[in-house]
């Protein structure tokens, strides 16, 4: 049977001021696929989910997401969508039993529904001691944890993750790697955005690399690895992005460092 599209950019423009950031960018995502999408820094990957999730509502060409567009189709779409954003914005004088209320009930859940999903998803994360306390006191991985849960807790068909497992210990990463991969098989959508290359490799069962404003690669990392004859992402990526100059700008670095008061 053919999967169902998800997701669909075509033709895809963005510019900011003069500058383009994306040109022409054609995709299309279908259901169960966990997209590691990748680029260098500043390649225009927060961009496009933030135009995916409305945030950004100027732009060239057509945005479907459930098959509708998402210039006509309002809001209602929305509550299909779960978002970890990267840089999460989370209500530092909430705990997280109040600032997952407010998150469930603009999803239009329950309360009870709410707060019973909140106490079971806090405790498996081992977080079920600071469901009360304000989350200003929390470390990075333990407000990551709750913007996760933020993400998921209405059960959407289509996740937006932006760098989700930076502040994550190894073992929670591994839950969470888990997770996505257990709701994949269940036919949930998931898009995933980050530079730690290890991670995309194991996690993605299909690789989109921007560069340039423009979709340089897209495959399996198997077919990523023909394609390039390299062996790792990090690898792969190097070479696709047209970057062979680590060492020779590490060693100006350093020297800059070292001697940069005698150069003046
Ligand atoms: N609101 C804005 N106004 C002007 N320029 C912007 C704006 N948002 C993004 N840009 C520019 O668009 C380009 C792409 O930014 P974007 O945040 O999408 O990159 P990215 O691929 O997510 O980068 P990173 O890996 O560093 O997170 C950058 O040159 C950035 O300066």
């Amino acid at each position: 049977m053919e999967k169902e599209v998800i997701l669909s950019l075509k033709n895809v423009s963005k510019s900011f001021g003069g500058s383009r950031v994306l040109e022409s960018i054609n995709l299309d995502v279908y259901q169960g696929q966990i997209i590691g999408y990748i680029g260098p820094n500043g390649a225009g990957k927060s961009t496009t989910v933030k135009m995916m999730l409305g945030l950004i509502s100027s732009f060239h060409g057509d945005i479907e997401i459930f098959g509708e567009d998402i210039k006509k189709s309002g809001v209602a779409y929305k509550k299909r969508i779960g978002y970890v954003p990267e840089n999460g914005e989370i209500y530092d004088s909430l705990t997280p039993l109040e600032y997952l209320s407010f998150v469930g009930g603009l999803y239009g859940m329950d309360q009870h529904d709410i707060t019973t999903k909140t106490m079971a998803l806090m405790r498996l994360f081992e977080l079920e001691n600071v469901v009360h306390t304000r989350i200003s006191s929390f470390s990075k991985g333990m407000r990551q944890k709750v913007l996760f849960i933020a993400s998921i807790i209405h059960n959407p068909d289509l996740l937006f993750l932006d760098e989700p497992l930076s502040g994550l210990d190894a073992n929670s990463m591994m839950i969470v790697k888990e997770i996505l991969d257990q709701l994949a098989s269940e036919g949930k959508t998931i898009f995933y955005s980050s530079h730690i290359m290890d991670v995309v490799e194991k996690i993605s069962n299909r690789i989109v690399l921007l560069a340039d404003g423009q979709i340089v690669a897209d495959g399996t990392f198997e077919q990523l690895q023909q394609q390039s004859q390299e062996g790792s992402l990090e690898e792969i990526f190097n070479q696709l992005t047209g970057f062979d100059k680590h060492q020779e700008i590490a060693s100006s670095f350093v020297s800059i460092v070292k001697n940069g008061d005698r150069n003046e």
